[in-house]
């Protein structure tokens, strides 16, 4: 069973990065000929890097948003648990569970006999932020060595041999296919022991590009741990690559919301709206790392037996150091109808584009519509008008029976404000929280975002700066998007 995906968007999978796979061409010379290119470094990594031997790169030492670097990091705290990486690479009997592990891990990828696996393409990000951050200092104090204690790396995950993981899905049968993306197919599995796992089995690309996609996926998902995000189990790296998960019983909120289901009643929806910001908070705010999914859409929200959302599919996402204002991209990917303007026009990630793609799927939820539909119309550039004339009833799924008013005028704010076309007003992930719990006090602070106290990310000073003609502009950008999506 396919998975409901952003079909109606093309190339079917809806990622931008697959224009090339469509056409040929890259999507960068095609779709987005955007701004601050200068900037921009390939970096190649070899995969000797991952023997965690220094480094003479300068780029890649700076460069700590790769996923390299947050798998080395991973392996790092793993060694420095233990001890020196001499003495875990030795294949110690004496090594605890989680070196070999590990070891493991890379003695497979090496195994598989790449010499380059991956170039990010990242750009070094000079400006600063303007001024220390809740963050930074939440941060520095995680980095300190009593809270890293704290905050141990779970050694926990498995890794699964080939044949075990061709035991638990009856061979990668098509029954037990629950789910396909961009990257990869999913299916349901049966361990051993009897649990339910989703087994992500990486199927696109060259071998290099999958292992790119494993290492980033994997080296961020080791470093979450929030209910509201998709919890690993192991990997597997015989015979492919794989990310073995707890099995999301209710599957995707996109299969729920646009499948043949029956359609999620209202409660449900607010839950899933407050548990998404909560994951997304923890993400940008809270964990180890500040992270920027980049993918957030209704079909990488999982649901749990009651219904609590789990954000998943890590494999865009990016680690931004701390002192990082934002990060610039010059190979774009992500999802249509999902896209922040400032990402499409020129490359700026921060967390203000995950903000605008948690509006989007707000928007999913309120009325029940595709971020994109099938004539390639943009559920922000229809919703807009309704949300501004405030008119819950045209914009209420109406397949909803019933909602509660209140909760859904929440809603409707919090994805008006988090769609807006300049990131400068758009909330942060806390206030939007706020805001969709209803705290419109917020709301006034949200749109002086001048005010001293709101930390600005560097894509509101850029938006700031330029003082464009928002709407025409946006609607230009937007119609380009469009006409590109319908050219294929
Ligand atoms: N743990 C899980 N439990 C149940 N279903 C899952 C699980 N993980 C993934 N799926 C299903 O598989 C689909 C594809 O998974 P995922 O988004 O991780 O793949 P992908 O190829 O990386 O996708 P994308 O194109 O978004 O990058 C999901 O939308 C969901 O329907």
């Amino acid at each position: 069973m396919e998975d409901v995906r952003d079909s109606f968007a093309s190339p079917p999978c809806g990622h931008a990065s697959c224009f090339s796979a469509v056409t040929g061409k890259t999507p960068e010379s095609k779709v987005f000929p955007a701004g601050d290119t200068k900037a921009v470094a390939r970096l190649p990594v070899s995969l000797s890097a991952l023997d965690l031997a220094s480094s003479d790169m300068e780029g890649e030492r700076e460069d700590e948003s790769s996923p390299r670097g947050v798998v080395e990091d991973c392996v790092r705290s793993l060694e420095s648990e233990t001890g020196s990486s001499k003495a875990s690479t030795s294949g110690s009997e004496a090594q605890p569970k989680a070196n070999n592990h590990w070891h493991g891990f890379f003695r497979l990828l090496k195994g598989s006999n790449l010499k380059r696996f991956y170039t990010f393409s990242a750009s070094s990000v000079l400006s600063r932020r303007k001024s220390g951050s809740f963050r930074e200092k939440q941060s520095r104090a995680i980095n300190s060595p009593e809270e890293t204690d704290l905050h141990p790396l779970k050694p926990s995950w498995k890794n699964f041999t080939f044949s075990e993981l061709q035991t638990a899905t009856n061979n990668f049968s098509a029954e037990n296919m629950i789910g396909k993306g961009g990257y990869a197919e999913v299916y349901k599995g049966c361990l051993q022991n009897g649990q339910l796992v989703a087994i992500k089995r990486l199927t696109r690309g060259t071998s290099e590009e999958r292992t790119a996609t494993f290492l980033s996926e994997l080296g961020i998902i080791v470093h979450v741990d929030h209910p509201n995000t998709a919890k690993l189990i192991g990997y597997g790296v015989e015979g492919g690559m794989h990310i073995v998960l707890q099995l999301s019983p209710h599957g995707s909120l996109a299969s729920l919301l646009h499948g043949p289901k029956e359609k999620l009643e209202w409660s449900i929806r607010y839950k899933i709206a407050l548990g998404t910001a909560e994951g997304l908070l923890y993400l940008h705010e809270s964990c180890q790392k500040r992270i920027i999914h980049r993918d957030i859409k209704a079909a990488n929200i999982l649901l749990t037996e009651e219904f609590e959302p789990q954000i998943c599919d890590f494999g865009l996402a990016k680690w931004l150091p701390e002192q990082w204002t934002h990060h610039t991209v010059s190979k774009f990917e992500g999802t249509f109808g999902y896209l922040a303007p400032e990402y499409f026009m020129h490359g700026i990630v921060d967390e203000k584009t995950d903000v605008f793609a948690f509006g989007v799927l707000l928007l999913e939820l309120i009325t029940g519509r595709r971020a994109l539909d099938n004539s390639h119309q943009s559920l922000v550039l229809w919703a807009k008008p309704l949300l501004d004339k405030n008119d819950m009833r045209e914009l209420a799924d109406p397949s909803l029976t019933d909602y509660d008013p209140q909760q859904m005028r929440h809603v409707m704010s919090t994805a008006s404000l988090c769609t807006e076309h300049s990131s400068l007003l758009r909330p942060r992930m806390s206030q939007a929280l706020q805001l969709l719990r209803g705290d419109e006090g917020i709301l006034e602070s949200t749109k002086q975002c001048h005010r001293p106290s709101l930390q600005r990310t560097y894509s509101e000073e850029l938006l700031d700066a330029e003082e464009y003609n928002l709407t025409k502009k946006y609607l230009n950008d937007v119609s380009q998007h469009k006409q590109i999506a319908l050219e294929f």
